[in-house]
């Protein structure tokens, strides 16, 4: 073990040595896991570990290790162990203690029944116990556990996260547990019936009674009277679902419990996200204190605190028998033999294959396998370890880990040293040595002209030769308080531009960019927008592009960022980075993209010292999936912005009633029967496009005017594969994917493009030739619709049009590509054509892994949504706000336009809705910068 220790540079935090008896009742194992190359191992803090759903693994152990002085504690990445040494590791210790993810399966297929070892899982609060169907598949049995389904409670710990015990049991079925969904009924969106899904529905409340009618509270009246709501009155919706509870918003919780008092509210325990909403203070402006209370009266079992760590989980588990490490000695005959068999074969062959079960499980508990020097074993009997093809005592570990270029030049004993010297450190120069006289030369020796790490340094940019005529020319066509803008970002200052729509400042952000480049050169200036119609508009590409992160989901995509050399290039070349329409952007992304940044540029700074300009308007849309929106994260705030608000209004300067009626709008004070009599709202005239609230009203009317199109219709089924294509999990993303799995497509239909196939900064000039053969132009086509909405911005007039998610074409033909498949050609503004074939379009999803659809990537968008339109000017359209649950979306549509005669309202709604607390949010923030 003592080998073990000194190998890994294992943590103790106890302070002992690092030597660990294996026959010791106490000794707890304790393992995460986090991104093998997070270079902050193994210190496990918070950037590294909360990916991995326990953010304070470390507290946590170092908590347990005081409280415990005469335990020892062996705190394990599992990422960064071999496999093998983790199995010797899960066998030795008495108790496991598994932080969630962090390969709590694997301790539980390595269990010694006969040994009563026992397993305690560390979980996030309201996360999935993904482990407990993994180790059901070894046949082991959860005690006290609570998995996805189940509402048993888990005990939770001082510092936040439940603690859930895991026992092995005898193989077989029986043990293990019937999980049944809890019998209510909620918000069925995300097909769980779980109120645990966005910042505010987190409480599941009765709202119907015995007859399927609104619940009455005798004068107080029903749930939507109390709580102001009657204009959305939904309970429609809940008899449609079959149920009589739905998933209520924190703030209404709280003012339904202060109206009829807690007793004679109603709520199910089991749907409802306690422990989130016991973190909570305030909702909607409303004080959550009254909600709280009554959730920890009447939902005990998932209210917090409960047990702390020590007082009662610990001595339990320390209760349980002692350790020992000894194989049967027949099968330590047999598998000895069986080894120095393979010892022998593999010095003629180098590779020995090991197919018996029970000689794989005595080398791994043995550590045997690492003493066969040049020996390569692929253990076939055991299922794990198959997988990741293990490779044992091939090569010595280097015993010296020279650094010659990183953070400390030097020689380190020990790989993590090592890695914290050169991880993201640009063109770090490291290698791994036997002796210390080679590791000492190697520190010495200087670096070879063209050697890889040379070639990924940065070359010296030429900064281009000052242009003050061209300066002073763009300067001039600003207005006077952009101009005051431009100079505080010209002093290299970061900056956060807002106001209200059509104040400027995408026009701001356009000229800064051409200045900014006049000074630097191109590359200096990344130039970003949070979606791919707003990176048009710009001249840029999405921040997503430019990072190279794809659609950032998971750690899979960051990770895959920071091995991008394309992305690290354009990062160490940028100087100053742009991101328009950052309102867009939740504040996880940005703090991770800040995080990325500065792990490429190898700085401690927020995203890695570069200046940044954000521009945008929080009380536009916000972030479509976000726990909070990008002022809220810490690098907003480290990154020392000036925030400035732009005032004059050109969109609407002509229209001032207009402009009024849009303020009152943007403050959440303006009457439905004001709106309904500013706008033209009765039949008539056809107006283009229809700009709708939600998907699935766009969905209606454009299979709708499918169908009236005389062509064929060409069927695409999407290909779709998964590693796992039947978990709820899996079915989940397919659903939400932007690519259809079943798409129809006739020549005339609007389509919009959903992938970046050519960003604007790739855009050339071209002549655009005559049309393709067989393909009929759009005029010819007797179809009623009009794409001059979306227009590109003059300065792409003599380039290529740029094809990116989100640009908007009409089907004009069907054409055979060299796969033989009739693909549909799509054209585009400005009459370019282009035939759109297969993409794929994929994910991670943790342990349930990948999926991938393949499928063309349009979509019919005869309507569009709202999120489609921001940040464009439009002249005319259509706006059908019957379904608007957001005042946000209300405000966005309608400031699209530049006069009331532009906008028919063919919809309207029940009522303004009531702003979100993500609204109520935003509006303090911006009061807070116009006081
Ligand atoms: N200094 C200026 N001179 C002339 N026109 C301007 C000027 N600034 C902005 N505009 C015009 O005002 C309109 C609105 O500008 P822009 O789209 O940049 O506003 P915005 O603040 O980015 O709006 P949104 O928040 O809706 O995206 C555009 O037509 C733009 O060309």
């Amino acid at each position: 073990m003592q080998r073990l220790s000194a190998e890994y540079s294992l943590h103790l935090f106890n302070g002992k040595a690092c030597k660990i008896d294996a026959r010791q009742s106490n000794f707890y194992l304790w393992i995460s896991r986090i991104p093998p190359d997070c270079h902050k191992i193994p210190s496990l803090d918070d950037s590294c570990g909360k990916n991995r759903g326990v953010a304070n693994g470390l507290e946590l152990a170092t908590e347990l290790s005081k409280r415990y002085a005469d335990t020892t504690i062996l705190y394990v990445n599992t990422g960064t162990i071999p496999y093998l040494d983790q199995v010797f590791l899960i066998r030795a210790a008495s108790t496991i203690i598994a932080a969630h993810g962090g390969g709590l399966w694997n301790a539980a297929r390595w269990l010694n029944e006969a040994l009563h070892q026992r397993i305690v899982e560390i979980m996030p609060i309201g996360g999935p116990s993904e482990s407990c169907s993994l180790t059901k598949m070894f046949g082991c049995r959860y005690n006290f556990v609570t998995c996805y389904d189940c509402d048993e409670p888990g005990e939770t710990d001082p510092l936040g996260m439940s603690l859930r015990t895991v026992q092995q049991q005898p193989r077989g079925g029986k043990n293990v547990p019937t999980i049944s969904s809890p019998p209510i009924h909620g918000r069925s969106r995300y097909g769980d019936f779980k109120c645990n899904h966005d910042p505010t529905h987190r409480v599941c409340a009765t709202l119907l009674d015995g007859q399927g009618q609104p619940l009455d509270w005798g004068s107080k009246g029903n749930f939507w009277q109390i709580t102001g709501q009657e204009a959305f009155q939904w309970d429609d919706e809940i008899r449609a679902n079959h149920g009589d509870s739905w998933c209520i918003c924190m703030w209404a919780t709280a003012r339904l419990i202060e109206t009829v008092g807690c007793d004679n509210v109603h709520l199910n325990c089991a749907a409802t996200d306690v422990s989130y909403v016991e973190k909570q203070y305030m909702d909607g402006g409303v004080d959550l204190e009254p909600a709280k209370k009554c959730l920890q009266q009447k939902c005990p079992a998932q209210s917090l605190p409960l047990q702390r760590l020590s007082d009662a989980t610990l001595p339990s588990l320390r209760a349980s028998s002692t350790v020992t490490l000894r194989p049967s000695v027949l099968l330590a005959l047999a598998c000895a033999a069986l080894a120095v068999s393979a010892a022998v074969v593999g010095l003629l062959r180098r590779s020995v294959l090991l197919r018996a079960a029970p000689a794989c499980k005595f080398l791994e508990a043995s550590g045997l396998g690492r003493h066969l020097p040049g020996v390569s074993v692929a253990l076939l009997g055991c299922r794990e370890v198959r997988r990741t093809a293990v490779t044992m005592g091939a090569k010595p570990r280097p015993k010296f880990y020279a650094v010659a270029c990183g953070r400390s030049p030097g020689i380190y004993s020990t790989w993590q040293e090592c890695q914290t010297q050169i991880a993201g450190f640009p063109a770090a120069r490291f290698k791994g040595f036997q002796t210390e006289e080679e590791a000492a030369a190697f520190v010495r020796s200087p670096r070879r002209a063209g050697s890889k790490a040379a070639s990924t340094s940065p070359q010296p940019r030429k900064v281009p030769k000052p242009d003050p005529e061209m300066e002073a020319k763009l300067m001039a066509e600003l207005h006077e308080e952009q101009k005051a803008v431009a100079e505080e970002v010209l002093a290299g200052r970061n900056v956060f531009i807002t106001g209200l729509p059509g104040c400027g400042k995408t026009f701001l952000v356009k000229k800064l960019i051409e200045i900014l480049r006049l000074r630097k050169g191109q590359e200096a200036v990344a130039v970003c927008a949070s979606t791919g119609v707003a990176g048009i508009h710009i001249g840029g590409s999405t921040i997503h592009s430019y990072l190279g992160c794809g659609p950032a989901e998971s750690e899979q995509h960051w990770e895959k960022a920071f091995r991008s050399r394309k992305a690290k290039k354009r990062i160490r070349h940028t100087e100053v980075l742009l991101i328009d329409e950052v309102s867009m952007l939740s504040g996880e992304f940005l703090e991770k993209a800040g995080e990325l940044v500065a792990r490429v540029l190898a700085s401690e700074k927020p995203f890695g010292g570069l200046q940044v300009v954000f521009c945008g308007d929080f009380l536009q849309l916000p972030p479509v999936k976000a726990d909070s929106m990008a002022f809220q994260s810490s690098v907003w705030g480290a990154l020392g912005l000036r925030h400035i608000v732009l005032k004059h209004n050109f969109r609407q300067s002509r229209d001032p009633e207009f402009q009024s009626l849009l303020g009152e709008l943007r403050l959440g004070v303006l009457e439905k029967s004001k709106l309904a009599a500013s706008f033209d709202t009765e039949g008539g005239s056809k107006v283009h496009p229809k700009i709708v609230s939600t998907n699935d009203e766009a969905l209606k009317i454009n299979t709708r005017n499918l169908g009236v199109l005389p062509d064929k219709a060409r069927t695409y089924e999407a290909r779709d594969e998964a590693d796992n294509p039947r978990d709820p999990g899996v079915v989940n993303a397919f659903a939400s994917l932007l690519a259809e799995k079943t798409l129809e497509l006739k020549v005339g239909c609007v389509v919009m493009l959903l992938k970046n196939l050519r960003l604007p900064t790739d855009c050339k000039p071209v002549v655009f030739t005559t049309p393709r053969r067989g393909g009929k132009r759009p005029s010819d086509l007797d179809i009623d619709y009009d794409t001059s909405f979306m227009d590109l911005p003059s300065e792409y007039q003599g380039l290529q049009t740029p094809l990116v998610n989100g640009s908007i074409g009409m089907v004009v033909g069907f054409e055979h590509a060299e796969d033989g498949v009739e693909y549909p050609l799509v054209e585009f503004s400005r009459g370019y054509r282009k035939l759109i074939t297969l993409a794929e379009f994929s994910g991670e999803l943790g342990h349930l892994g990948g999926y991938k659809r393949m499928q063309i990537p349009l979509k019919l968008a005869w309507a569009l949504t709202v999120h489609k339109t921001q940040g464009l000017t439009l002249q005319t359209g259509d706006l059908d706000l019957s379904r608007a649950f957001e005042t946000a979306q209300v405000y966005v549509a309608l400031s699209r336009f530049q006069t009331l005669a532009g906008v028919k309202i063919s919809g309207m709604p029940k009522r303004i809705p009531s702003p979100s607390q993500q609204r109520v949010q935003a509006l303090e923030f911006h009061a807070s910068l116009e006081p």
